[in-house]
């Protein structure tokens, strides 16, 4: 069966590479590109069953909103998620409990398998940063991806007994020690040129461990997009994270 597809936020720099994806993909069909002027009836006047929603922190929640309460499965890599957003989804969600919704903080495959081996390494070291870094029109600071991986490695360090770290810096300007995520710091960097790119840094007696991701082009986020686009459509309810369909 081909799938009806629409992308919102079509101009966008992955909505664009994500537009060009879809176009090429056998058995998918683009029925719909949306920008910020767009109307989302239009949405449903193309009968579209799976929505690539790849906006603004801002105007997620509207086009959530309308794709879930008008029957759209929808894919998404907007960031900005809070528990209470994400209490929001679900209450969607439970009102249309055929549909599904991912929530993909990152959709490069490498990205994914980056965060899982830091949640693997989290509970073997004492000290851990998570350092990112951006290109310079970025919305938000720290990355989506740089928040859940630091919400996984806190969980694993907790179910591993660890103690929270120690960090004895008593004289620091604001800012110096990075956002605190779940008592993991995170340090966002901005700088033009960049696109995506991640280091967790582990450190122990003796010894660091580095997991580093770059993200060098906007295609590298396709493959996990599509994927999140043909499995979605049979896995109603919320999907935190591409890993979920992954064979990791
Ligand atoms: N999960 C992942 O793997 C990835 C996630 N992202 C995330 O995706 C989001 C978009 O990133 P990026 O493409 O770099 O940002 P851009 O600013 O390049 O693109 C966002 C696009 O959305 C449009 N837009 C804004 N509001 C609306 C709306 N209400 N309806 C429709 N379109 C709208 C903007 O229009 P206008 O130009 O008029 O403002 C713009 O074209 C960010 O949250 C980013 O963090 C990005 C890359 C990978
Ligand atoms: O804005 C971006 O560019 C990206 N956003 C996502 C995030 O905040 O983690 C994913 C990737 O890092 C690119």
């Amino acid at each position: 069966m081909t799938l009806r597809v629409a992308v919102i936020g079509a101009k966008g720099r992955i909505g664009a590479e994500a537009v060009k994806a879809v176009e090429a993909a056998p058995d998918l069909e683009l029925v719909a590109s949306l920008g910020r002027d767009s109307e989302l009836t239009e949405l449903t006047d193309a009968r579209v069953d799976v929505a690539v929603e790849l906006t603004h922190p801002d105007s997620v929640m509207a086009n959530l909103d309308y794709c879930l309460s008008n029957g759209i499965h929808v894919v998404t890599g907007t960031t900005g998620w809070t528990e209470e957003r994400l209490a929001t989804v679900r209450g969607l969600l439970d009102a249309a409990p055929s549909l599904g919704l991912l929530i993909a903080p990152n959709f490069s495959i490498g990205a994914v398998l980056g965060m899982q081996f830091a949640q693997k390494a989290a509970k073997y070291f004492e000290s851990v940063e998570v350092v990112e870094l951006h290109h310079d029109r970025k919305a938000d600071a720290p990355s989506g991806t740089a928040t859940r991986t630091a919400q996984l490695i806190a969980a694993a360090r907790e179910a591993a007994g660890r103690a929270p770290q120690q960090d004895p810096t008593t004289h620091e300007l604001p800012g110096a020690r990075g956002a605190d995520v779940d008592g993991i710091p995170v340090h966002a960097v901005r700088l033009r040129g960049l696109l995506a790119h991640q280091e967790v840094l582990f450190g122990d007696t003796g010894e660091t461990l580095t997991i580093r991701h770059d993200s060098l082009h906007h295609s590298c986020f396709m493959p996990g997009i599509l994927l999140g686009v043909r499995k979605i459509v049979d896995q109603p309810g919320l999907t935190f994270g591409l890993e979920h369909f992954l064979d990791l």
